[in-house]
């Protein structure tokens, strides 16, 4: 089959195929874990381009199983050579990258322009540094919309906005006030908008200066290899060279680079370099640094950003809709942006899905922005106000509590009954009320592996199905953790 010519039936067809193909090669709980939710977006030329719904879920599956998927394309298709794995925001993929080095000019802004204006594609562009390009100890890319201008202030953001800025205002003139910092939030709140435009204002204010942007999965992948291949030397001769480090999405390092991260982190620091990092719990959650780590990162200033209220919902709909306004010449009612302000409540991504579905909607049917075409195509983003977002924190502190099992036993390795139990609910209670995966839930418990998750919930599963009396008190621990 020519990749050209691929039907959109063809290509469904090639994809069950490609994935019954993965999954007999790498079995079914890896195959769950990191390929049950990957979509095939398009086939050009000797390229396949899958979207993921998570960006580390993308860098994960682009840095492990590149190889592997190409392969399971090469049977239908003999010319595929390279894959891409880009984000899905809201059902629609992030269009194909183009490659780092090259700059591509912005799109004039035209009338037929179906593609939601916020989603459009963040030209990539890596963060100035004196790294030879292409070498993996420059950074990540930052997205160039993300800047202070483009931020919506609030309650929720004020104190975590103000100290940004301040370092930014700080790095830009040498010096350094408070360090580290670390800003957290849940999911979607802002943080990487901010990390991002640090790293923009400081870039504008002075191209001299060295800032190194990495997402934690960046950090995993590439740096550490990067940094393993140079002599400690040439390590420390790149240390000396970074005047601000902005470390990003902190939940997911692991294992040794959470170490490797430990010895950057005391290096910079003690050279009295700027160092921001985001995450999604406060640093003493963070159980995969080590103490130490953790009590450096508490030690300097931790800030929130807290769920916004209804004003700051309002005020960033608002931003949203000005901007379609000015691109498309498209009015939203105040109506319409009240609506969205109350309706969905969760976070920063779906107040801007909410205005690019609603813009998409209108250009595909020509239909006017109203309440009821609202309430049409949010539905399922305003249903998703209705289930409560549940921490692993707070199931940790349920299951501990009920049980009279200490938090840290039950995250140790300790074999015994009395804390396998306990241990075993919490883990089937965080796959059943918390969207993460099973490797994230192992992470969160001690560093388990995710096939453990996996034994651990089908055990409860099926204890719950033999054990009447237990099931009713798993039950009676989701109603405490869901109210
Ligand atoms: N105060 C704000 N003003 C304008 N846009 C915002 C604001 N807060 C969040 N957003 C937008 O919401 C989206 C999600 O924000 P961002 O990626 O910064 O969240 P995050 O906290 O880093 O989430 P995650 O934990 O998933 O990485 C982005 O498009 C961002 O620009």
């Amino acid at each position: 089959m020519a990749m050209s010519d691929v039907s959109s039936q063809d290509q469904r067809e090639l994809w069950t195929r490609v994935r019954a193909r993965l999954k007999a090669s790498v079995g079914e709980d890896v195959f769950a874990s990191w390929f049950a939710r990957l979509e095939l977006e398009e086939l050009v030329d000797d390229l396949v381009h899958l979207s993921a719904p998570t960006r580390f879920l993308c860098s994960w599956v682009q840095s492990n199983y590149a190889d592997r998927i190409v392969e399971a394309f090469r049977n239908d298709v003999p010319e595929a050579a390279r894959l891409q794995v880009t984000m899905r925001v809201n059902g629609q993929a992030r269009p194909r990258l183009a490659p780092v080095a090259e700059v591509v000019p912005e799109a004039p802004a035209t009338h037929q322009q179906s593609a939601p204006v916020a989603a459009a594609p963040a030209t990539p562009r890596l963060v100035r540094d004196n790294a030879k390009s292409g070498d993996a100890l420059s950074g990540s890319a930052i997205d160039p919309r993300m800047t202070f201008e483009s931020f919506v202030a609030g309650s929720a953001n004020e104190m975590a906005l103000g100290v940004a800025k301040q370092i930014a205002n700080a790095a830009i003139n040498n010096a350094v006030t408070f360090n580290p910092v670390y800003i957290h939030s849940t999911v979607g709140l802002g943080k990487s908008h901010l990390l991002n435009a640090i790293a923009h204002a400081v870039g504008q204010a002075d191209p001299s200066k060295n800032i190194v942007y990495l997402t934690a999965d960046h950090f995993m992948y590439h740096f550490i290899t990067a940094v393993q291949r140079q002599s400690a030397l040439g390590f420390k001769e790149w240390l000396r060279r970074v005047d601000l480090l902005l470390i990003d999405d902190m939940q997911f390092l692991q294992g040794k680079s959470a170490t490797e991260f430990g010895h950057t982190l005391g290096a910079l620091l003690t050279g009295a370099k700027q160092v921001v990092v985001a995450g999604d719990a406060p640093p003493r959650d963070l159980e995969m640094l080590d103490e130490r780590v953790r009590s450096r990162l508490s030690g300097g200033l931790v800030v929130p950003i807290s769920t916004f209220d209804h004003e700051l919902r309002r005020d960033i709909v608002q931003r949203r809709a000005d901007q379609v306004n000015s691109r498309f010449g498209m009015q939203f009612p105040v109506a319409v942006i009240d609506y969205i302000a109350r309706a969905v409540v969760s976070h920063g991504r779906d107040l801007d899905g909410a205005v690019n579905r609603l813009v998409a909607a209108n250009q595909l049917t020509g239909e006017l922005i109203t309440v009821p075409l609202a309430e049409k195509t949010l539905a399922d983003l305003i249903r998703a106000r209705d289930a409560k977002r549940v921490r692993i924190e707070d199931i940790l502190k349920i299951v501990s509590r009920h049980y009279k099992v200490p938090r840290n036993e039950l995250l140790s390795a300790r074999r015994s009954r009395d804390v396998v139990r306990p241990r075993q609910i919490a883990m089937y209670l965080a796959k059943a009320l918390t969207s993460r995966s099973l490797p994230e839930i192992g992470r969160r418990f001690g560093g388990r592996d995710h096939t453990t998750v996996l034994h651990s919930v089908r055990k409860v599963e099926q204890m719950i199905k033999d054990d009447l009396e237990l099931g009713q008190e798993i039950e009676l621990l989701k109603r405490m953790l869901e109210e």
